[in-house]
């Protein structure tokens, strides 16, 4: 019989995903002793996370709000859905490029305004309106800092726009480099692409290395009367040296998807409440897909889209199967053999992989394995999680 399950969500899950784990699952947001955690946005840097819990699926792209390295050190992965809310992200930043070329927002805040008769309401408005004539986008650049799932998408879209894009990403991987268009113009620095952009979207992760990457000083680079769009993360953008240009008609507007106390009332400025991926369709493949990478490692111990671990997969040959997470270090097959073989056990078979400082190792053996060896695995120096499988 199937092993019971908790997963303990910190965010509400889209139902479709959570209807893709089995039926033995148990799933809610106040659950002690998970297995799993299924989260969205909720910060988990200050969570006491259970000893139960064996790994995280963030139902999105961005894992800054979850604390990656100490679960690494616990051996457990923290799983995301790759691409999964690109294009709703996509539209948004299409969106926020023509409320900005259009200057709609003002607009609308100046046709609030308006008061007295319809005669007198369409007099101001034909008085007004000269002071929102905006620009188009074709022949305009956009300039596109991280090229991965999203920024890709937002290329191509702005291609077709008419417009000409310009890109940056240090690290682009070979899926995203053939999804770009071939129109798309190679920078090859952030400073690059300031300096030729009419309009700068940021695609990037918050890393420490993308911490602050738009600073008053690359704000200083960009064209005069240039946008800046951020749908990445706050904390990529000094939002003090943004309001500084937007004050000194350096730049011409700053569209994003985080408010913050210093940039509200701001007249050039639209703050979204984190709506990048909050669509019907983003919410539901994100949790689908997260929900069957969850199932699949729990029940399997398979490995599909984790941010610290190697994508592992391996059919089932036997009803025996041990998952050992370990540290990336010389002789942890050697030792995990070794302790197999003295218990007698024949592996049937054996994949291991290492991502960065991690190691994953599926073993398939041809006869039960007893608690003993378990604890055997688990005293192995580098060992840091093991899970006992056998097929349900
Ligand atoms: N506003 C919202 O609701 C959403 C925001 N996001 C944010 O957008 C980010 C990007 O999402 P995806 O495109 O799906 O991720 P992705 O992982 O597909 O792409 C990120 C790209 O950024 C590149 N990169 C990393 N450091 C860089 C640097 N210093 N300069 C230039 N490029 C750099 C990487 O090489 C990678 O190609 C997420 O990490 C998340 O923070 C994602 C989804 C929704
Ligand atoms: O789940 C959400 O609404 C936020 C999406 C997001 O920021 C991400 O996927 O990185």
């Amino acid at each position: 019989m199937a092993e019971p399950r908790k997963i303990l969500t910190l965010n509400a899950i889209s139902a479709r995903g959570l209807a893709r784990l089995p039926e033995h699952y148990t799933v809610g947001g106040d659950i002690a002793d998970p297995d799993g955690i299924l989260v969205r946005s909720a910060n988990m840097h200050d969570m006491d996370i259970p000893a139960t819990v064996r790994a995280i699926a963030r139902a999105g792209a961005g894992t800054n709000n979850i604390p990656v390295k100490k679960l690494s050190e616990r051996g457990v992965p923290v799983f995301n859905a790759p691409g999964a809310n690109a294009n709703a992200v996509k539209e948004l930043v299409i969106a926020g490029m023509l409320l900005a070329a259009r200057n709609i927002v003002p607009a609308i805040s100046f046709v609030e305004g308006l008061t007295g008769s319809d005669e007198e309401m369409h007099k101001a408005t034909e008085a007004g309106k000269k002071h929102f004539a905006g620009t188009e986008l074709p022949g305009r650049t956009l300039g596109v800092i991280g090229l991965g799932a999203i920024g890709s998408y937002v290329a191509e879209a702005a291609i077709k726009l008419g417009m000409d894009v310009v890109g940056f990403d240090p690290a682009i991987t070979v899926d995203a480099a053939w999804r770009l268009p071939s129109q798309v113009k190679r920078a090859e620095n952030v400073e690059d692409v300031l300096r030729m952009a009419d309009f700068v979207t940021l695609h990037v992760p918050l890393l420490d290395a993308t911490r602050n990457l738009i600073n008053a000083q690359r704000i200083g680079a960009m064209r005069p009367g240039a946008v800046l769009l951020n749908f990445a993360r706050e904390g990529v953008v000094d939002n003090v040296a943004v309001i500084e240009a937007l004050d000194a008609n350096k730049l011409h507007a700053y569209i994003c998807d985080f408010p913050a106390n210093a940039l509200k009332g701001h007249a050039k400025v639209v703050a979204l409440p984190h709506l990048g991926a909050s669509t019907e369709e983003a919410e539901e493949n994100c949790a689908v897909m997260v929900a069957e990478q969850l199932a699949d490692y729990l029940e399997n111990g398979n490995i599909l889209n984790s941010v610290n671990f190697p994508n592992v997969s391996m059919a089932r040959e036997s009803a025996y199967r041990i998952a050992v997470a370990n540290a990336n270090v010389p002789n942890m097959v050697g030792q995990i053999s070794s302790v197999l073989a003295t218990a007698g056990l024949n592996i049937h078979n054996m994949l291991n992989k290492s991502k960065g400082d991690m190691a994953y190792t599926l073993v398939d053996v041809d006869s039960a394995a007893t608690d003993a060896v378990m604890q055997q695995l688990s005293a192995i120096t580098g060992v840091l999680a093991v899970r006992y499988l056998p097929a349900a």
